[in-house]
């Protein structure tokens, strides 16, 4: 857990470099008014009591201490126009920027994150810690980096003045510094093993929480018993924090003494004072002035060099955090494309899948094996099976969401790996299960992207495709109507089936090659779902599409329907065919239409 130094600096450089990327004029600016505060503070109190008092002991002129006073009067207005500008104006408005471009940078890298990511608890756990932490650290480490500039020039100013008047007091200096790096280093690493075990649990706390206070939720926790494990989940992460909060509190408690006491009150504020009585009423090696200064500014070295050593298990701390925003930053994802990648066919003709076997995860076993099956340009496929056979998974293996584990997948006798993978994932409009609408336009759920007056007409058309062209001209502001009412009290809640119809108008929006919509009549009525097929049908003449349903009565009309079980195609052909098979898929068939025959009307 203990950190190089080297590693610790070349990541608050890494951080600096970062923020000075993006906005380099706050980042000179609270460096700069650091150092200035700081060696006008030392004028200001340290220096000033020397000057003063040598006038008087020394009988002085008058117009001396006048000029002196105005210079550091001069020093002192500079100093608080500049914090005054600075905290009402320069620095919150340069922060927000400096927000906005980390989050970009950040947003960018998670949209391109590999979906096995999301599987990888560790890696997973990083990221949320990565996308949490990097405004917080951010400041921190601009915090340390000023604090560090502030401090350095309290300490090369006092430190000159010790240097010329009274060396020995470097030794108290020295001692006290000792004891508080050693304290504060051995705090840090008990504060970070306390925050690592704790932020399990809060994200299990902030779960918790999120049940209760979103929508989608809403319904389930009211017809479903689940509030009283949920308490009980919140009381066992609870009194699991409690635990973790109270197992080092004992030395924490100690160690905290020692550096306070031992470290400031004894050594310097003590000791060092005999020492300084001592050289001056005794040996009558110092001015009245330099004995009261070098007090002072004993004081003010002090803390600076307490600050300093605070600041590097600080820094310490901090340095975890970053190395995980940079491992974040540095991740390259698995699925890529070559910069010499191949530019994809604008009219794809054949999609070909050679001996495909998938695994989420090589220890729990393949999902999908063996797979063989050649999709050509303007065919109807549909993928059915039971719950679990694997057709989402094949589709994502499609869409390169996941890439195969053994075999191949060819677009035009390709493999899939050489495409540009962008514009490759572009032939794609696919509507899944877990499909998500957005709070924003309906306009804008439908392109998924910035629409304006010239789109306005292919949504329309992508609408009325779907079925929800009617039901969004009624709405007072049509397809500029908000969907969920979370940030426009005029926005529109729909319903399930609605809400399927504008997911599915995404796919009728663009020139897509390819359609996947999996299950995507499931929340449509009987009369929806026939009309929807037509549609379908109609409006993906010329394009490709690829069906998962579980209602066999809207796969029927597919050119070749696939069945999947446990992972293998185990029949294929037309409806008919298979019918006329009378295996499995005949066996499904037959059961579903007994069970819609036996539902009374
Ligand atoms: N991200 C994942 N990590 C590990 N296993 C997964 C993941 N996603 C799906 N699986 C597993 O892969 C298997 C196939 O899932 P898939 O969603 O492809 O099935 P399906 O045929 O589409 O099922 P359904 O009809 O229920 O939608 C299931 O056993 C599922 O638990």
């Amino acid at each position: 857990m203990k950190q190089k130094p080297g590693h610790v600096v070349s990541n608050h450089l890494y951080m600096l470099w970062l923020a000075f990327r993006h906005t380099p004029g706050y980042v000179i600016n609270i460096c700069l008014l650091a150092v200035y505060s700081s060696v006008e503070v030392f004028f200001e109190f340290a220096y000033s009591t020397k000057y003063m008092i040598d006038l008087i002991q020394y009988n002085g002129e008058f117009s001396d201490a006048l000029r002196y006073m105005a210079f550091i009067s001069a020093a002192i207005v500079v100093k608080l126009g500049w914090v005054a500008v600075n905290d009402a104006y320069f620095v919150p408005l340069a922060k927000e920027k400096l927000y906005r471009a980390l989050q970009l940078e950040l947003f960018g890298k998670a949209a391109a994150m590999d979906l096995a990511c999301y599987d990888q608890p560790q890696f997973y756990n990083d990221f949320v810690v990565s996308v949490g932490e990097v405004k917080k650290r951010m400041d921190e480490s601009l915090e340390i980096i000023r604090q560090m500039c502030g401090r350095g020039a309290t300490i090369a100013a006092a430190g000159t003045f010790f240097l010329v008047l009274d060396r020995g007091g470097l030794l108290f200096i020295a001692a006290s510094l000792a004891v508080t790096l050693s304290v504060n280093a051995v705090l840090a690493k008990l504060n970070f093993k306390m925050e690592l075990e704790l932020k399990p649990l809060e994200r299990k706390r902030a779960y918790i929480s999120r049940i209760f206070y979103l929508a989608e939720y809403a319904k389930e926790i009211r017809l479903h018993p689940v509030t009283s494990k949920l308490k009980s989940d919140l009381h066992h992460a609870t009194r699991g924090m409690q635990r973790t909060i109270q197992a080092d509190s004992r030395k924490r408690i100690i160690l905290g003494f020692i550096g306070s006491f031992g470290a400031h009150s004894l050594l310097l504020d003590a000791l060092y004072l005999i020492y300084l009585l001592y050289r001056t009423l005794v040996l009558q090696a110092l001015s009245y002035g330099s004995m009261l200064s070098l007090f002072n500014s004993a004081g003010s070295l002090k803390n600076s060099l307490r600050d300093i050593a605070a600041l590097l298990p600080r820094a310490q701390q901090n340095s975890l955090y970053i190395d995980k925003i940079r491992s974040f930053a540095d991740y390259a994802p698995a699925i890529g494309s070559s910069a010499d990648a191949l530019p994809v066919p604008a009219h794809p003709k054949v999609l070909e899948l050679r001996n495909v076997s998938f695994a989420y995860n090589e220890s729990a076993g393949p999902i999908l094996k063996d797979i063989n099956l050649t999709i050509r340009q303007g065919e109807k496929i549909a993928f059915v099976g039971y719950n679990g056979a694997g057709k989402t998974t094949l589709t994502k293996l499609f869409m390169r969401l996941y890439d195969v584990s053994e075999g191949a997948i060819l677009l035009d006798g390709i493999n899939i790996r050489e495409y540009e993978l962008t514009s490759y994932r572009s032939c794609f409009g696919s509507v899944f299960q877990d499909y998500r609408l957005y709070a924003a336009s309906i306009a804008d759920n439908v392109m998924m992207d910035r629409t304006d007056d010239h789109t306005i007409p292919v949504v329309s058309e992508a609408l009325g495709q779907s079925g929800l062209l009617d039901r969004v001209n009624r709405m007072d502001q049509g397809t500029g109507t908000m969907v969920t009412r979370e940030f426009s009290a005029s926005g529109t809640e729909l319903s399930g089936g609605e809400a399927q119809k504008l997911a599915i108008a995404r796919v009728f929006a663009r020139p897509y090659s390819f359609i996947i919509l999996d299950e995507p009549s499931s929340a449509l009525d009987p009369i929806s779902e026939y009309q929807f097929n037509q549609t379908v049908l109609e409006a993906s003449r010329n394009k490709t599409v690829i069906f998962i349903s579980h209602r066999l009565s809207s796969t029927r009309m597919a050119d070749r329907i696939f069945m999947l079980e446990h992972g293998r195609i185990i029949e294929q052909g037309s409806h008919n065919e298979l019918m006329a098979q009378n295996g499995k898929y005949a066996e499904m068939f037959h059961m579903q239409a007994h069970m819609y025959q036996a539902t009374p009307a």
